[in-house]
């Protein structure tokens, strides 16, 4: 993933004003480690900047390529690419129960009818979800529709996965879970989170301050500049 002087700006909350707000200021990024993490204060431009690497949202400047894909001109290509995983999984899940939604995240590949349930049970059945397969999405607990959303998006085996705050919802137990399901995953991973933790065990960290990046290094380091930065 490269991003080449990419900023996004908005325009500002009166209409009648010609200014706009810069939400991430011009970033240039070689992404190419396996553990990529983002961290910063609330607000700071985190999701703004994952939601770039998707074509969630466009560059008001520079560019994103995924794999060669500019987020601008070959979006579909790029999201065949990227799985994004919401921090509230009811963005993402829009299905009636987990099986239907893995079955419909399952709806681009050449499988049977028979073939995509069979599919989606298994998955279900991995995730140490298959008693819920068929409950109500609205009846799962906030931390079993964060692993229903993880499972999801893995379901397609996305060349890279992109996470915002993933933990946020997750007891211990199934915090230490997803780290497991995630040290195992062979794609590379980019991560938001307010766990530091979680943070420290990644290759690389980003740490984004007031839409700015003002930190782009070693874990441990990273951390004690955002500590710093928190006061
Ligand atoms: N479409 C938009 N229009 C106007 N302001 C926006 C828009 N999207 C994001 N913002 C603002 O940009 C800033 C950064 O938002 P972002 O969601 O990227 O922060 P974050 O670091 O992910 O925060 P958190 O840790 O709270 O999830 C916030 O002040 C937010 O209100």
């Amino acid at each position: 993933m490269v991003l080449d002087r990419a900023a996004v700006t908005v325009e500002a909350a009166d209409p009648r004003s010609q200014e706009t707000k810069t939400i991430l200021a011009p970033v240039s990024l070689t992404l190419t480690e396996q553990r990529i993490a983002i961290i910063g204060a609330n607000g700071s431009g985190k999701s703004t900047l994952l939601r770039l690497l998707n074509g969630l949202v466009l560059p008001s400047s520079g560019t994103v390529q995924v794999n060669g894909n500019s987020t601008q001109r070959d979006v579909s290509a790029v999201r065949r690419s990227v799985g994004f995983v919401f921090t509230d999984p009811l963005s993402q899940l829009v299905m009636p129960t987990p099986q239907e939604d893995i079955e419909l995240s399952l709806r681009r590949q050449k499988l049977s009818k028979a073939e995509r349930r069979h599919k989606a049970t298994a998955i279900l059945a991995d995730y140490g979800l298959a008693h819920l397969a068929e409950s109500s999405i609205y009846e799962l607990s906030g931390g079993e529709r964060q692993l229903t959303a993880l499972a999801t998006v893995l379901a397609v085996a996305p060349d890279i996965l992109v996470l915002d705050e993933p933990s946020t919802l997750l007891d211990l137990r199934n915090t230490r879970l997803l780290m497991e399901r995630l040290d195992a995953l062979p794609q590379q991973i980019i991560m938001s989170t307010h766990n530091l933790d979680l943070a420290a065990r990644f290759d690389r960290i980003l740490v984004i301050d007031c839409g700015q990046l003002v930190f782009d290094g070693e874990p441990d380091r990273g951390i004690a500049r955002y500590r710093e930065l928190a006061g």
